[in-house]
């Protein structure tokens, strides 16, 4: 992250101002200690014309490519579809890439080498779960076996393709139902915008062929809730969250906090857990 501006402040883009982009652009727009909103990239500027009027000191609209011209972090908000679009010229100009869409990574992997080969990096934020310190931490040493049970109200999990697919009804459902047992991979393929997190807890622990998840519709349920249970050779342990929904009713509001905890740790002096 060579350039910075004059103030020696770290410039973020925003690419997608929906329900997580939107947070974080408000949030550096009111001051986070050392980085500053450069820029922003949407699909219908009209439709952020609120937004974008609102902010104490309006970002640059660029398109997706050209982000990284105007930042050091590029922070990825957008559907999975447009992963590679917002992340590939960013690590390509040596910037650092935050993705939320994570579960678009495991087909784009080769973005990681992209990002290696000339000096980019790509941070995947915790998000809508919970533990991957603890994850991160125990995989140094040996860890035995990773498992996620997700719940979800029907609302988070409409439209999955996996559903669609299946032609699973779970409109009418009175009582959970279980609608999936596989590999995080399998889960990211048929739930690309509802299982980023089994994903993000595969990158950071055994890997997406050996993190083992469920997958349940559960209609006594209002909030995402995801529980992951850990074996370690340094610790055993398990973790739950209960995400309250945001308008977006498959993103849970603690995403785009997580997202801000992430982009404050880069410049705070005083920075608490891995
Ligand atoms: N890592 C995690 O823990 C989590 C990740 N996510 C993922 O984060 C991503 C964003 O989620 P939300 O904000 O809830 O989605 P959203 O649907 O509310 O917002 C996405 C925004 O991207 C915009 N967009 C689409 N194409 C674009 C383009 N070509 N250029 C610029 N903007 C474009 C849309 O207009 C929309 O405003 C999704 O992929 C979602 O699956 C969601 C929740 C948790
Ligand atoms: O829990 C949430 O709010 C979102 C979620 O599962 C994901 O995108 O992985």
């Amino acid at each position: 992250m060579a350039e910075r501006t004059a103030s020696n402040e770290l410039r973020v883009a925003v690419a997608g101002l929906g329900s997580i982009g939107t947070k974080i652009a408000t949030a550096l727009d009111q001051g986070i200690e050392g980085l500053t909103l450069s820029a922003v990239a949407v699909r219908d500027p009209a439709k952020h014309q609120k937004l974008l009027g609102s902010l104490r000191r309006p970002p640059s609209l660029l398109p997706l490519d050209q982000l990284g011209d105007a930042a050091d972090i590029v922070v990825e908000c957008a559907p999975s579809s447009q992963l590679r679009a917002i992340v590939e010229p960013a690590v390509k100009r040596g910037r650092a890439a935050v993705v939320v869409s994570v579960g678009g990574l495991l087909d784009n992997f080769d973005l990681v080498d992209l990002a290696r080969a000339n000096g980019g990096r790509i941070l995947v934020p915790t998000g809508a779960l919970i533990g991957l310190d603890a994850v991160n931490a125990a995989a140094i040493g040996t860890i035995h076996s990773v498992k996620m049970v997700t719940r979800k109200p029907i609302d988070g999990l409409k439209g999955a393709p996996f559903i669609v697919a299946n032609n699973i009804d779970i409109d009418n459902l009175r009582e959970p139902l279980k609608l999936f047992e596989g590999t995080a991979r399998e889960a990211a393929k048929g739930f690309p915008a509802n299982l980023n997190v089994a994903v993000a807890l595969s990158l950071a622990g055994v890997g997406p062929d050996r993190t083992q998840v469920q997958i349940w519709a559960d209609p006594t349920v209002t909030r995402n809730v995801h529980r992951i249970e850990v074996e370690s050779d340094s610790a055993r342990f398990s973790m739950s969250i209960e995400n309250v929904p945001s308008e977006n009713p498959k993103t849970g509001l603690i995403t785009a906090l997580s997202v801000i905890a992430l982009l404050r740790k880069q410049r705070t002096t005083l920075s608490v857990g891995t």
